[in-house]
């Protein structure tokens, strides 16, 4: 438990001092946890307190009002964050919750038969390419070797730990036609590497400033893990004073000159970072909420793979949607919500459930002042990428959590269930925060928001 007169303890008198307002239902008080989690993974940004000090230490004159408008935003919000506005979302068939990342048949214009990342055609063309016997050479390649649809992508940060194993999946993928590197270092080797690859998309490398735009002219999605990782010891929110700062100068670019992509945002705190991001789009009149997405995809594949792993289920058919944000118990795993159905003890569940959250400390420990998670992030980021393409593509039937612009809470941007389409989210899915247990109404939500507090 907190000790008393930590933050988090004063934190949750303060939200008892509201109470003039009802806390009717063990579920407000899951909201009411996960929103001050929220707050607090993201001082800077929900609370307020240290604006000043983080606009010093960035050290970006223009960064300080749209820190202090993102800011007062959040402020304003978190005072008054205190039940689900569950949308009309909410009661779509059941149906339509199914997760489809998975083993899914999909009509596109391009009549792609698709599981999830890596598709059948991606293994189908790595399997070609690195079996192809030199007797093969005049037969023509199989159809998965085809570019079948030709969207760019821009990776910002290419040349990094998540970077470049990124850049190698995306490489495989069929959808792609050309796929841009950007970094400030290192970017031309690794370009000039990838692009012995024989796959079909187009490799070429941007680097500095000078670069930028040429980078992201006419890009469909830009995907950006530019920025520090986190090393032992620190919290996502230590990252931001330099991230917030690389994110913003990458965004305006973003906006200049491909302002109708999809902005997949990796940089941590992705708490922080989308929501700076967004006020970017803003001030440049450019801004689309249903294409501004923070990748969250990292935690549903660490749920899928714990969850399988502890209930020996196949892991191809398992799906558990995260909710809530990118950091410590703001990461919140539907277990109830797992597909194929599964029960778990209590214990069971408070014990996966942290596992989940703590995931990414789990592997900042383990590689001892090297980074953070980077090929797992990578995987996750290319499977979000690919679902994106596929909507894109025109396939009506993808689903993927993200961190976006939301009314399910009264916080301004929440992780959830997404609907994907060619002009971003579609809906909202609400409907997997009804019927929660009690373990993760009452449990998640303040018991363990109380006891368990280590931002990370
Ligand atoms: N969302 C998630 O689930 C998730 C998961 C893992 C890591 N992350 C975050 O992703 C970020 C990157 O992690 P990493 O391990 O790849 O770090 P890294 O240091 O290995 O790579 C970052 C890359 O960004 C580049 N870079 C720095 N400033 C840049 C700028 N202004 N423009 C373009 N490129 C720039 C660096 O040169 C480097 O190549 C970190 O903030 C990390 O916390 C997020
Ligand atoms: O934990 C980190 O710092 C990186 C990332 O957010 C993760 O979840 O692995």
């Amino acid at each position: 438990m907190a000790a008393a007169g930590t933050p988090q303890t004063s934190a949750i008198h303060c939200f008892n001092s509201f109470s003039g307002l009802h806390w009717c239902n063990a579920l407000s008080r899951f909201l009411i946890g996960l929103c001050y989690s929220l707050q607090q993974e993201s001082p800077t940004t929900f609370g307020g307190a240290k604006w000043p000090e983080m606009v010093a230490a960035v050290g970006a004159p223009p960064l300080q009002p749209l820190l202090s408008s993102v800011g007062s935003k959040m402020a304003t919000t978190s005072a008054s964050a205190l039940s689900i506005r569950s949308t009309s979302h909410a009661s779509k068939p059941t149906q339509l919750l199914q997760p489809k990342t998975f083993g899914v048949n999909f009509t596109s214009r391009n009549n792609l038969k698709s599981s999830s990342f890596l598709n059948k055609e991606s293994t189908a063309a790595l399997r070609y390419s690195l079996t192809q016997k030199p007797q093969n050479h005049h037969q023509p390649p199989p159809s998965a070797l085809k570019i079948q649809a030709s969207f760019k992508v821009a990776i910002l940060g290419a040349a990094g730990g998540i970077g470049q194993p990124l850049a190698l999946l995306v490489k495989m993928s069929p959808l792609v036609s050309d796929l841009h590197l950007y970094d400030i270092a290192n970017v031309k080797g690794v370009a000039a590497d990838l692009s012995h690859c024989n796959t079909p998309s187009r490799v070429r490398d941007f680097t500095g400033n000078t670069e930028l735009a040429a980078c992201l002219k006419d890009v469909d999605v830009v995907v950006i893990p530019a920025g520090v990782p986190r090393k032992p010891g620190m919290t996502r929110d230590d990252l931001f004073n330099i991230n917030a700062g690389i994110v913003k100068t990458l965004i305006e670019s973003v906006a200049d000159n491909c302002p109708d992509a999809f902005i997949h945002i990796i940089s941590n705190p992705v708490n922080s970072t989308v929501p700076i991001a967004a006020e970017v789009l803003k001030q440049k009149g450019v801004y689309n909420p249903k294409k501004l997405f923070g990748v969250t995809t990292l935690d549903v594949v660490r749920a899928n793979t714990f969850v399988s792993q502890k209930k020996n289920l196949k892991l191809i058919d398992v799906d558990v949607p995260v909710i809530g944000g990118h950091a410590g118990i703001t990461i919140l795993p539907l277990l109830s919500k797992t597909k194929p159905s599964v029960t778990f003890t209590e214990q069971e569940a408070a014990d996966l459930t942290v596992r989940i959250q703590n995931g990414g400390t789990e592997v900042v420990e383990a590689k001892a002042g090297a980074g953070s998670a980077t090929l797992s992030m990578a995987y996750a980021a290319a499977r979000f990428l690919e679902s994106s393409l596929r909507a894109l593509d025109g396939d009506s039937d993808v689903y993927e959590c993200a961190f976006v612009e939301s009314e399910l809470t009264e916080l301004p941007f929440f992780a959830s269930r997404v609907k994907l389409g060619k002009q971003g989210v579609e809906a909202v899915i609400g409907a997997d925060l009804e019927g929660l247990t009690e373990y993760e109404e009452k449990e998640e939500g303040y018991e363990i928001y109380m006891g368990y507090y280590h931002d990370s």
